[in-house]
């Protein structure tokens, strides 16, 4: 297999990327008056305008001859049949699977996974509407009022960012809550004004077996037990999603509590499954099912769009582009609506597992960057905090700035404000102010010139600083799937480009062996030889303070 920097396309790239940079936006806009046209992507749910970015026709030519020399439509007809493209772990990736509304039938090793997909949520609709019913009922023969997932990771990420994001849909029939950190603090936060006769848990996890996820789903048994006295209760109380039914039973899970995952579902894509029952108890069956489709809307789009129209093409393209070739080391999630609050969140673990990585396929280091690490904020509480950064530091940081027409919950005289501000950003750092003007401008407030002279130079904004809109008309559940959705294929494609493995993540595995084994250290006299000094004088030092402090309190 040609090695990415060999191809044509790629070194054209190169040479064409030491040009663009010497261009500024400003100028493209006033060479091309059709730029907005020419660089944006009106779909049912969205606008994406793309065309603040440093880019040119021929910039977007070279990035669609690239990535059709790495074969992206082959590669993606690969993953929706079901091939093993995540080569590691010699798996299908199919969470495309889960949402195909159009249910055509999907044979994975003999089966038709499409069948399976229909019992679970034909299994979800019937558990949650029990519950949201008042027919499901606690040991004491109560309804249940609470609902507490106990999941980390993908296993929380995904319901936790679209519940908080659909808020305005849900009919508050039951109060689900989110526990996550292996710090007590938040599970005892939790529980503490709860009534474990009307409490449901539900232990997610892929594996079973991730250690701050069974810690807090033993320390939930063990309160449950202690306030009903019956053990009984737990057939009750507890449900699991996994996908290894054996260690949910050896909990005490029921097995008919049991929802079922596949390992063609990796962790940070598994919010269509099961995993999203938080999301069904929540807003009702009805609307997990209206994100699906938001997600199969965003499917056949990826599907069936020209490359040149397609939107999560368009946006790996761009980071690429704005990455690997212009050398930005990061990228900002803005969300201006407020409910897309865990927006950034959910997407740096979508993004950096997946394809924060630097060896390829053929397992050897690459000789580029991949992708830039992914952080943000609601925009608006960003530009009074970190957008003097994105305005004026030395390094580009592009963003992707994300709101909505309407507003799910419009308070008159505050939507406008917002997205004044939305759009008023692009437009800041992309056009920028130079000193001629920053000064005319003060001269025509009637500064004196020592005055212009000394702060002319700090209120030059340099501009040309990347940026996508994404325009959605409303958040609703449908349209969030397709975001999310857009969001996925977006990394399946640069992870292709890169040539990264996106499906698998052995990267955080290292930092948990070495957990394991200093856990037990601290909970014993141990100590492991073979530590370097630092670490093994912070563990002395916790070690010797936690002594001391049992001993005062002893006293
Ligand atoms: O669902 P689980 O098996 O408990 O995994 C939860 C999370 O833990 C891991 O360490 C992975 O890095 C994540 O990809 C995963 O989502």
């Amino acid at each position: 297999m040609t090695a990415r920097t060999s191809l044509a396309s790629w070194q054209a790239l190169s040479a064409h990327a030491l040009q663009m940079k010497q261009q500024h936006m400003n100028d493209l806009f006033a060479a091309d008056t059709q730029r907005f046209k020419q660089f944006s992507i009106q779909l049912p749910s969205l606008l994406l305008d793309y065309s603040k970015n440093l880019i040119t026709r021929q910039t977007m030519e070279l990035l669609l001859t690239l990535a059709q020399d790495c074969e992206i439509p082959c590669w993606r007809e690969k993953m929706f049949a079901g091939e093993p493209i995540n080569r590691t772990e010699d798996r299908a990736v199919l969470h495309t699977a889960l949402r195909n509304r159009s249910k055509t039938a999907l044979n994975l090793a003999g089966e038709n996974i499409t069948a399976r997909v229909e019992q679970t949520l034909e299994k979800m609709k019937n558990f949650s509407d029990r519950v949201r019913q008042g027919h499901w009922k606690g040991y004491s023969g109560k309804r249940i009022t609470d609902v507490v997932n106990i999941g980390v990771g993908g296993s929380n990420l995904g319901p936790q960012t679209v519940t908080e994001a659909l808020k305005q849909f849900s009919d508050n029939s039951l109060n689900v809550h989110y526990v996550s950190n292996v710090d007590g603090a938040q599970i005892a936060e939790v529980l503490r004004p709860l009534n474990p006769e009307k409490v449901l848990f539900i232990v997610s996890s892929k594996t079973f077996t991730t250690t701050e996820t069974m810690t807090n789903a033993a320390t939930a048994l063990k309160w449950l037990v202690s306030s009903s006295f019956d053990e009984q209760a737990v057939a009750k109380h507890f449900i699991a999603v996994t996908a290894n039914r054996e260690n949910a039973a050896q909990f005490g899970i029921s097995r008919e509590n049991i929802f079922e995952m596949w390992d063609w579902v990796g962790g940070r894509f598994s919010l269509w499954s099961a995993i999203g029952l938080p999301i069904a108890l929540d807003l009702g069956f009805d609307k997990f099912i209206e994100l699906l489709e938001g997600g199969h809307e965003m499917d056949q789009h990826f599907q069936q769009a020209p490359l040149a129209s397609n939107a999560p093409v368009m946006l790996a393209l761009l980071s690429i582009w704005n990455c690997t070739f212009l050398g930005a080391q990061s990228q900002a999630i803005l969300p201006y609506d407020q409910s897309l609050h865990m927006l950034s969140a959910y997407l740096q673990q979508a993004e950096m597992e997946s394809n924060g990585k630097s060896v390829s396929w053929h397992g050897e280091e690459v000789n580029y960057p991949t992708v830039p690490s992914i952080w943000g904020e609601l925009g608006i509480n960003g530009q009074h905090a970190f957008y003097q950064y994105l305005h004026q530091s030395n390094n580009v940081v592009p963003a992707d700035f994300i709101g909505s027409v309407a507003s799910n919950t419009p308070v008159k005289g505050h939507h406008e404000t917002l997205m004044a501000n939305f759009f008023a950003q692009t437009q800041a750092l992309m056009c920028g102010v130079d000193e001629a003007q920053v000064r005319a401008d003060l001269h025509a407030k009637g500064r004196q010139q020592d005055y212009i002279d000394k702060v002319a130079p700090h209120k030059v904004h340099k501009g040309n600083r990347p940026t996508n809109t994404i325009l959605m008309k409303r958040i609703t559940p449908k349209t969030l799937g397709s975001l999310i959705a857009l969001y996925e294929h977006k990394i399946f494609v640069q992870g292709i480009i890169l040539q990264i493995c996106s499906f698998d993540q052995w990267g955080v595995e290292l930092g948990k062996g070495l957990a394991s084994k200093i856990q037990h250290e601290l909970e014993s006299n141990e100590e492991n030889a073979g530590h370097d000094s630092s670490t093994a004088e912070l563990i002395r030092y916790y070690k010797a303070v936690k002594n001391q402090t049992a001993g005062k309190s002893e006293q």
